[in-house]
């Protein structure tokens, strides 16, 4: 299992991407025939954070944020959800907030589309990563979409240092999202540099094809995928099948499946973040890699049968229910 840093002042520190998430109202229809969106934050780091916050942890963030209405909505939200934002900095550029417009064409057929031009997130300096955050901390996310470009992608590997440096453990969620990539070489070069420095590594089976262009895994085997990382640091990997479930391998050999809950879909997105928040919540609590797995998908029912991705992170209560009243059959 993962051991987790005593003596931390805070548990988990993402760092990434803040934006703004603009999900239709009208669903059940293409964005065409779609009039009006309800804003919330996004960016699937701060999805991953909330969600955290949410189940009761002590969360941070370290990103770049608009000079701007957008910005300033953000770091609102963080706060009011009682995430520190000592490292979140404003860009002083003119730079803009990344906006994602969500399809819901119906619950399985939902996509997104993303404005990423001259975007905050991405100006993220390696000198204005807050080290003391990163010291501070058990549990540091990365994301991949920071690595698409510089100075960003510098300011992640700063970070992996001071995560290093400072003996937090780090997770990476693969969060793949071609729009701010150019090729895919280098795409799969910076995923497989990062990758190497962390401890765990969670993505989707199309994400780590992504990873493996160069040929070493024609069969797409998860098995292959794993063993692999386990060369370098990682301790646990994670391989997600949206609605068929997920894989987990540990070092010590073992693997886990674990099925996906039964849910009323609104939406398929929102389920990979809250997927990634209920699962390192529970490896962070020290439970048995099957419970954690299991965690993760109940809070990604929750939210893929709700309208957004951050506001409806669960708490630890709301879980709680949604497992014990899925157990029982008798869920909502
Ligand atoms: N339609 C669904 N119904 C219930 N749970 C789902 C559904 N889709 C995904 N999930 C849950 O969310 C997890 C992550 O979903 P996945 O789609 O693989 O990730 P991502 O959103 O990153 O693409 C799955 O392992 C599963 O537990
Ligand atoms: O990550 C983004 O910029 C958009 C997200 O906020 C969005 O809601 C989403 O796509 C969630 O991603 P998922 O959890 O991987 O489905």
């Amino acid at each position: 299992m993962i051991q987790f840093p005593t003596g931390k002042q805070s548990d988990f520190v993402a760092v990434g991407r803040l934006c703004i998430d603009l999900n239709a109202n009208e669903i059940n229809r293409p964005m065409e025939d779609t009039v009006t969106f309800t804003k919330y934050v996004g960016g699937s780091p701060a999805n991953i954070c909330i969600g955290m916050a949410r189940l009761g942890l002590n969360a941070g963030f370290v990103g770049k944020v608009a000079d701007d209405q957008m910005g300033r909505f953000i770091v609102r939200y963080l706060e009011q959800n009682g995430i520190s934002t000592s490292g979140v900095v404003t860009d002083r550029t003119g730079a803009v907030t990344g906006l994602a417009f969500t399809e819901i064409k119906s619950p399985t057929d939902c996509s997104i589309l993303m404005y990423r031009d001259n975007v905050a997130d991405l100006l993220l300096e390696p000198s204005e990563v807050n080290e003391e955050l990163i010291a501070g901390t058990r549990l540091l996310l990365i994301s991949g979409t920071a690595l698409a470009q510089s100075p960003s992608r510098e300011a992640v590997f700063q970070a992996l240092e001071y995560a290093r440096r400072h003996g937090a453990v780090i997770a990476f969620d693969l969060d793949y999202r071609p729009y701010t990539w150019k090729s895919d070489e280098e795409t799969a070069v910076f995923y497989n540099l990062a990758a190497e420095k962390c401890d765990i590594i969670i993505g989707t089976r199309e994400e780590f094809d992504m990873m493996e262009q160069f040929g070493e895994n024609p069969e797409r085997s998860d098995e292959i995928t794993a063993s692999k990382w386990f060369g370098y640091k990682a301790g646990i990997v994670v391989i997600k099948h949206g609605k068929e479930g997920s894989i987990a391998y540990t070092k010590d050999g073992n693997s886990h499946r674990a099925d996906s809950f039964q849910a009323k879909v609104i939406k398929t997105f929102g389920a990979g973040d809250s997927y990634a928040a209920g699962f390192l919540y529970g490896l962070m609590q020290q439970w048995s890699v099957s419970d954690c797995m299991r965690y993760g998908s109940a809070a990604a029912a929750i939210v893929v049968s709700s309208h957004s991705c951050s506001d409806a992170m669960p708490t630890a209560k709301q879980v709680n229910d949604f497992i014990a009243q899925a157990e029982q059959g008798t869920q909502a």
